[in-house]
């Protein structure tokens, strides 16, 4: 098995409300901590919801100041990742949908939540919303994540050499 993926058991363990969830692997794009392209994001369980607060970098821009679409797109689907956690069982995205309101600025801080809408065999249907803090709403999403078993895990492995530059 992959052996980022070696761990998992323990990091799908009930996680006590409020408290700060792992990231899926240092590698993943979207809380990583060793990836230097990734968003490095931070996310806290609170009671059935997962939230966030986020500043996108330049490493993101799409245009000149403000966040690209598929940045805002991997942020929130990875959030939907951290549900997983709550739920206890792996998925992935089968469907991601992301209406944009308004832009995302580059280095402002966002508030983000995410939970399960609807939690059906298989399905896990999503839904999230990204704000300014304390204010308007710049984009939401909806997701459809398809439950996996962790064997799905092993096209991946073994890993691909990582080029991190
Ligand atoms: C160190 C440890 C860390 C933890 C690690 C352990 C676990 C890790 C877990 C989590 C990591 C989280 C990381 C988060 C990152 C963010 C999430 C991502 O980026 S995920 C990557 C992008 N997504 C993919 O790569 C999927 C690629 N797609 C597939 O592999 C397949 O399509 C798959 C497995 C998802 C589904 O394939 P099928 O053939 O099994 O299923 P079908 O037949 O397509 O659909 C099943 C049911 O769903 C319905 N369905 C399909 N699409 C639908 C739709 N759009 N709306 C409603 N229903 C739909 C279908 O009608 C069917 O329903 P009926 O069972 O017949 O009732």
């Amino acid at each position: 098995m992959n052996s980022i993926l070696g761990n998992w058991a323990e990091k799908f363990r009930p996680h006590p409300d409020g408290t700060q969830l792992p990231p899926h692997h240092g590698h993943c794009l979207g809380c990583g901590p060793d990836n230097p392209h990734g968003h490095h994001l931070v996310v806290q369980r609170r009671g059935e919801e997962v939230h966030a607060v986020h500043r996108f970098s330049e490493r993101h821009m799409g245009a000149p100041g403000i966040a690209h679409g598929g940045a805002v797109a991997t942020v929130l689907d990875d959030l939907f990742g951290f549900l997983l956690y709550l739920t206890g069982t792996p998925a992935v995205t089968r469907q991601l949908e992301v209406r944009y309101d308004a832009p995302v600025i580059l280095g402002t801080s966002y508030e983000l939540a995410a939970r399960v809408v609807r939690d059906d065999g298989r399905k896990l249907f999503v839904e999230a919303e990204m704000s300014e803090v304390g204010g308007t709403t710049v984009a939401t999403a909806s997701a459809l994540f398809l439950k996996v078993d962790i064997a799905h895990f092993d096209r991946g492995a073994p890993p691909a050499p990582v080029d991190l530059d």
